[in-house]
């Protein structure tokens, strides 16, 4: 019988990338679809590349509405989640595509997101350490940011194997998408084409304690993050160049050699050949996160380069992967692992 699944937020860029997978995928079949202000219109007045949906009404996001689904997946702005998750039974399970149960700790949700936390729920990053285990069965998860999903796995294996000092460096060139559809002055067609900048500087993203988490869970130990995030040009994509300094005697060799014990069986992280590097352009639409190592020996640093799709991988795709562990269902099931190129 097919899962039914509701999509809340299904007017935004998390959630029309989500139905575009839903839609591929072949145990699902697409019950509710919510949105707030959009309540009231059709699918296709929003998701121009979603036809067959095209038709659908978009009702209001209600407990009523999203009521009777096998999957409710949350893709609502920060803050949302908790209050309608609380009113579905643990007989749904519940993906929350936002950040309000990423974190652990309450006390680094009130800092970074200056309100009360919603509570901590089985994180969706199936290829860090113990995470798989975690998802089988469960009826909450908490899809990860999209720079924590890039910049985790890039630094994950060296952390966790000690090739490296805890103190990391990660700056993400990311698209524009990231931020949403909502109208926001510095994403301003003029702002932004022909142009890249650095914001949240200065370890003030509110990703950085989603990265300190992870990362000191893999390291066994505190690890510091410096995380920067730079806006470029692009609609889709995140580039991620995350480096530390090496532990004594590491070499490029022992390093390659960890990274594909770690990665080698992982259906969607691909550590590319020598040479060869990630570019977004690549991971377009697809669920892959491409990866390549290098060692810089003159600064005594690692240097790890990754890309991926912040809307699949690093959101929706991610989601879709998590609900197929938690289902029990086979990880990759209608999850796209090619990109198109050019
Ligand atoms: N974009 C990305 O790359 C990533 C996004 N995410 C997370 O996914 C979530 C959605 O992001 P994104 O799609 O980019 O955002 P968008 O702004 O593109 O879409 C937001 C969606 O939420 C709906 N909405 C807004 N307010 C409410 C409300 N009060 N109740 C119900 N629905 C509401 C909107 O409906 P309406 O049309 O009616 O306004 C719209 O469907 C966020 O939490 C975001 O942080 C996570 C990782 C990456
Ligand atoms: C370009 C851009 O603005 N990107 C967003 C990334 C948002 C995201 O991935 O995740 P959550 O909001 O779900 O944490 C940002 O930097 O806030």
């Amino acid at each position: 019988m097919a899962v039914k699944v509701a999509v809340a937020g299904a007017t935004g860029y998390a959630g029309g990338e989500l139905l575009r997978l839903l839609l591929a995928h072949p145990e699902v079949e697409i019950g509710a679809l919510t949105a707030a202000s959009s309540a009231g219109t059709l699918l296709g007045q929003h998701q121009a590349h979603l036809g067959p949906l095209s038709d659908r009404l978009v009702q209001e996001t209600t407990a009523e509405t999203l009521a009777g689904h096998d999957v409710v997946f949350l893709a609502l702005p920060h803050g949302h989640s908790g209050e309608i998750a609380a009113q579905l039974g643990e007989g749904t399970l519940v993906i929350d595509l936002g950040a309000d149960h990423r974190l652990t700790d309450s006390s680094a949700w009130e800092r970074w997101y200056a309100s009360e936390h919603a509570g901590t729920w089985p994180y969706g990053l199936p290829e860090l350490p113990g995470a798989r285990e975690r998802l089988q069965g469960t009826a909450r998860i908490a899809v990860p940011g999209c720079f924590p999903t890039g910049g985790s796995l890039a630094l994950a294996p060296a952390l966790a194997a000690e090739l490296v000092l805890p103190e990391v460096t990660i700056v993400s060139v990311t698209g524009t998408s990231g931020a949403g559809k909502s109208l926001k002055p510095h994403l301003l067609g003029s702002e932004v084409m022909g142009s890249a900048s650095a914001y949240g500087v200065g370890g003030t993203h509110r990703h950085t304690p989603e990265f300190v988490q992870n990362l000191s869970a893999v390291a066994g130990r505190a690890v510091s993050v410096s995380f920067t995030p730079v806006l470029a040009p692009m609609p889709r994509g995140i580039l991620t160049t995350a480096t530390a300094p090496l532990a004594e005697g590491v070499t490029l060799e022992t390093v390659r050699a960890t990274y594909e014990k770690a990665y080698g069986t992982e259906p969607f992280v691909s550590l590319l050949p020598d040479g060869a590097w990630p570019t977004t352009a690549a991971t377009v639409g697809s669920n892959m996160v491409t990866m390549q190592v290098a060692v810089d020996s003159d600064a005594q640093r690692l240097v790890v380069v990754c890309a991926l799709d912040n809307l699949t991988k690093g959101t929706a795709g991610g989601a879709v992967q998590s609900m197929n562990i938690a289902l029990g269902l086979p990880e990759t099931t209608g999850l796209p692992m090619t990109g198109v190129a050019p």
